[in-house]
């Protein structure tokens, strides 16, 4: 589903990246791991594309995504959330799922108001449904009519992730979606994941979650993929170790 053909990155003489390739096949959550400076972030910069690579090919559903905008990306269904979080602080909850949903179309004015009077009604309907959904799988109903910015930093992130599912993406993008999460929060996190049937990447530092939510791992470690695979293969694997271990 998403394909990483062999893409290097190169900051004046660092190569940030240095043909990476991997697969992740649709409906399966692959984690990308490494130590400090591996090239996780710029990775990330280069599948949802606010990088370009200097190198390499990237395809989603078959479709090369390589020179396409992020705003392009966005369009054919590649999300993705910050390790900052980007939520709409003077917005609820409830809302600031709906804005996620609103540019899907609705405008048009007056006469579009009287003329597709019936289909807007059901349109509305339908987007209330969708949220309300997408805050019970992330654990905020009952935070749906508070401010954002009344939010702690944990439930932001939630709140930043439920955007992020609104409109059901195709490849979901999760910039270490634990930071900043509570165990409790975390665990809610990883039955989110677990019951997307999305494609996601996701890049984390917590251990304990990449080895219980992905299917698969891509360790980088200097800019170069040193092993793959399934969690418990890449664990027993003595490259992996020694990378971490120094
Ligand atoms: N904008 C930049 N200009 C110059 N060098 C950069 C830039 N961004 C990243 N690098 C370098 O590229 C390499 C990979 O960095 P990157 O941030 O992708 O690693 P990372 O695995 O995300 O690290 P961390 O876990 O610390 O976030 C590092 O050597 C870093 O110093």
């Amino acid at each position: 589903m998403l394909r990483v053909m062999d893409v290097s990155v190169a900051f004046g003489g660092v190569r940030a990246l240095d043909g990476v390739s991997f697969e992740v096949p649709e409906g399966q959550v692959c984690g990308v791991i490494g130590p400090n400076g591996a090239g996780k972030t710029t990775l990330f910069d280069v599948v949802s594309g606010l990088r370009r690579p200097g190198a390499g090919r990237i395809s989603v559903a078959g479709a090369d995504l390589t020179g396409t905008s992020a705003v392009r990306r966005a369009r054919l269904g590649v999300r993705r959330t910050f390790q900052r979080t980007q939520v709409f602080g003077r917005l609820t909850v409830a809302e600031n799922v709906l804005a996620a949903l609103d540019w899907h179309g609705g405008g048009g004015g007056l006469a579009a108001d009287l003329v597709g009077w019936p289909a807007r009604r059901r349109l509305e309907r339908e987007r209330g449904e969708r949220v309300a959904e997408v805050l019970e799988l992330c654990g905020l109903s009952g935070l749906r009519d508070v401010h954002a910015a009344a939010l702690p930093v944990g439930r932001r992130r939630l709140v930043e992730l439920a955007r992020a599912l609104a409109d059901r993406p195709r490849l979901l993008l999760l910039d270490e979606p634990t930071s900043g999460l509570d165990a409790e929060q975390t665990a809610r996190l990883r039955e989110v994941v677990a019951a997307l049937d999305t494609t996601v990447l996701l890049v984390e530092h917590d251990m304990g979650f990449v080895m219980r939510a992905c299917d698969r791992l891509v360790v980088l470690d200097l800019g170069r993929v040193i092993a793959s695979g399934t969690p418990d293969e890449v664990r027993g694997d003595p490259v992996v170790r020694a990378a971490y271990l120094g």
